[in-house]
C-alpha cells in the first residue's frame, strides 16, 4: 500500500502539471504539433518548466534555448549540464554565447535581456515555432509590481508581467506566472531535478535582490496569501486598463485630427476623463513617465481661456503646444520640420483674438472698427488675400519692408530679443496667399497699394487693431 507521504507527492506533482495544463489550454497549444521554444537558464524555475513540458507535450516538439552570458564561472557548468540533459532526454538544444568582449560597460542587465530575446526570436524563426515559453513565476510578478510601486509613476504602469504577449510574430507564454517559487522548489525536489542557484541573486546591492530576498518574504510573512493577491491585482488592473484603453481610443478618435487635439471637444469631457484622455493621447505619442502634478498642470493649461497660446515642457524633450483651439506635441529632439508645423487658424473679420494677457487683437474692415479698438496698421488687400490666417512662424517667413526689400521673421525676433523658447511660440498673421502681414506683437509688413493686387482687382481696406485694456 502506498504511504501517505507518497500519495501526497503524487498529488503535488499532478497538481502543478494540471495547473499548468489548464493555463495552456485555450492557446491552441495542445491541438497543434508546431515546435515550442522553452527558454532555459538552468535555474530551478526553467528546469521545472522544462520538466513539466516534457510531461505535457510530445518532447519532439520542444527546443531548449539557452544563453551562456559568460558572466560567471558557473556559466560553463550550466551549459555543459544542459547539453547532457538534452542529450539524455533527446531534446533539441540551441545555445548562444555572449562573449565578454561584447558586454557593455554599463546597463549589462538590459543588454543581456535584449540579446537573449533576440536569440529566442531567431530560434523560433529557424524552427518555425509557434510559442516561446519562459519560466517567470508569482514571486517575479510580485517583485516587479512592488518595485514599480516604490518607484512611483502612473497607475497604468503598475500592471506587472503579462502571461501572454505577441513575440516575434508569434506568442510568448509564461505558464508559471501564478505559481509561487516555493511550489517550484517543492516540485523540483519531488522530481529530484538538477538545477543551478545563481549566487549573484544574494547580492543585496542590487534593487531586485532586496525585493526578492527581503521585501517579498516580509510581505508573505504578513499574509501568506500575498502572492495570490498581487496576481489578482495584476489581472484586475490589466482588465481595467484594456477596457479603458479601448474606450479612450474611441473617444480620442473623435477629438483628434492629424495629431492635433481639438480642445473644444476635449473640454466637454469631465475632469476625470480628461486626465485619462491626456495620458492616453501622450502615450500614443510615446510620452510616458508623466507625474500627477504635470498632468494637473496640463489640464489647467488647456482649460485656461485667458491663455490661448502656451507651451509646456514634458519628459524626454517633448513640448506640449497649445494654440487657440488645438494642442499638439513637439519633440525638441527631432529637427522641427517647418513644412509640417501646425496648420493655420482662420482669423475672422470683426472678432477679437486673445494672444496673451497683454494682447488681444482683431482685424476689421475700416468702417467697422469697434470703439474699444486701437488701430495698429491698415492694409489694402485684394479680396483673394482673405481670409487672413494666424499660424506659427516658419523658417522661410519674411516681412516686406518699406524699402522694397525683405526681412526674415527670425531677424525680427532676434532684434526684439525674444527668448529662444518664446520664439518657438511666435505667431504670424498672413494673407490667404501666405504673405506675412504681422509678426504678432512685433512688426508689421509694409504693403503699398500695388502689392499683391492686379490692376483691375477689387481691394478692401482692413485694419489690424488692438483692444484697449
Ligand atoms: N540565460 C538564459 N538562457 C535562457 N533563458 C533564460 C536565461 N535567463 C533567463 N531566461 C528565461 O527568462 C526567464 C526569466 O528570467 P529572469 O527573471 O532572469 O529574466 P529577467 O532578467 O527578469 O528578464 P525578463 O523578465 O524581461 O524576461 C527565465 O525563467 C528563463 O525562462
Amino acid at each position: 500500500m502506498a504511504s501517505v507521504a507518497a500519495v501526497a507527492v503524487v498529488a503535488a506533482k499532478m497538481n502543478l502539471q494540471q495547473q499548468i495544463k489548464r493555463r495552456l489550454t485555450g492557446h491552441r497549444f495542445f491541438e497543434s504539433a508546431a515546435p515550442l521554444v522553452v527558454a532555459v537558464s538552468g535555474g530551478v524555475d526553467s528546469m521545472v518548466l522544462l520538466d513539466v513540458m516534457q510531461q505535457l507535450v510530445d518532447p519532439r516538439r520542444l527546443i531548449v534555448a539557452h544563453v551562456n552570458h559568460e558572466l560567471r564561472k558557473q556559466s560553463q557548468q550550466e551549459e555543459a549540464f544542459l547539453k547532457s540533459y538534452c542529450q539524455k532526454h533527446q531534446l533539441k538544444l540551441a545555445v548562444r554565447h555572449w562573449p565578454i568582449k561584447e558586454h557593455p560597460q554599463t546597463g549589462i542587465e538590459d543588454a543581456a535581456r535584449t540579446m537573449r530575446y533576440r536569440f529566442f526570436a531567431q530560434v523560433m524563426h529557424e524552427h518555425q515555432a509557434d510559442f516561446l515559453l519562459t519560466a517567470h513565476h508569482a514571486n517575479d510578478q510580485a517583485e516587479t509590481m512592488l518595485m514599480k510601486m516604490v518607484r512611483g509613476g502612473q497607475l497604468t504602469a503598475l500592471a506587472g508581467i503579462e502571461d501572454e504577449r505577441p513575440f516575434a510574430g508569434k506568442t510568448l507564454l509564461r505558464p508559471l506566472l501564478t505559481i509561487p517559487k516555493d511550489r517550484l522548489y517543492e516540485y523540483a525536489n519531488l522530481h529530484q531535478l538538477t538545477w543551478f542557484e545563481d549566487n549573484t541573486n544574494q547580492d543585496l546591492a542590487l534593487t531586485r535582490n532586496r525585493f526578492r530576498n527581503l521585501i517579498v518574504p516580509a510581505m508573505i510573512k504578513e499574509n501568506p496569501r500575498f502572492l495570490a493577491h498581487m496576481t489578482a491585482w495584476h489581472e484586475q488592473l490589466s482588465d481595467l486598463l484594456a477596457f479603458s484603453q479601448n474606450s479612450l481610443t474611441k473617444l480620442l478618435a473623435q477629438m483628434t485630427t492629424a495629431n492635433q487635439l481639438q480642445l473644444a471637444k476635449y473640454r466637454q469631457q469631465p475632469r476625470s476623463s480628461r486626465r485619462l484622455l491626456m495620458l492616453q493621447w501622450l502615450k500614443n505619442q510615446a510620452v510616458y513617465d508623466l507625474t500627477q502634478s504635470q498632468l494637473m498642470q496640463i489640464d489647467q493649461l488647456l482649460n485656461d481661456d485667458k491663455k490661448p497660446q502656451q507651451i509646456m515642457q514634458l519628459p524626454n524633450e517633448h513640448w506640449l503646444v497649445k494654440e487657440y483651439d488645438v494642442c499638439w506635441l513637439k519633440n525638441a529632439a527631432k529637427k522641427v520640420d517647418n513644412s509640417q508645423k501646425k496648420s493655420a487658424a482662420v482669423v475672422e473679420l470683426g472678432q477679437w483674438h486673445e494672444i496673451n494677457d497683454e494682447l488681444t487683437f482683431g482685424v476689421f474692415s475700416k468702417d467697422q472698427l469697434p470703439k474699444d479698438a486701437i488701430e495698429l496698421a491698415r492694409f489694402k488687400l485684394p479680396s483673394d488675400a482673405l481670409p487672413l490666417r494666424l499660424r506659427s512662424w516658419q523658417k522661410g517667413d519674411r516681412l516686406r519692408l518699406k524699402s522694397g526689400g525683405h526681412q526674415k521673421v527670425r531677424r525680427v525676433l532676434i532684434n526684439d530679443k525674444v527668448p529662444q523658447l518664446q520664439r518657438q511660440e511666435q505667431l504670424v498673421l498672413t494673407t490667404a496667399a501666405e504673405t506675412v502681414l504681422w509678426v504678432v506683437g512685433h512688426k508689421f509688413a509694409w504693403l503699398d497699394e500695388s502689392s499683391g493686387a492686379a490692376e483691375d482687382q477689387e481691394c478692401q481696406i482692413i485694419v489690424v487693431a488692438q483692444r484697449k485694456c
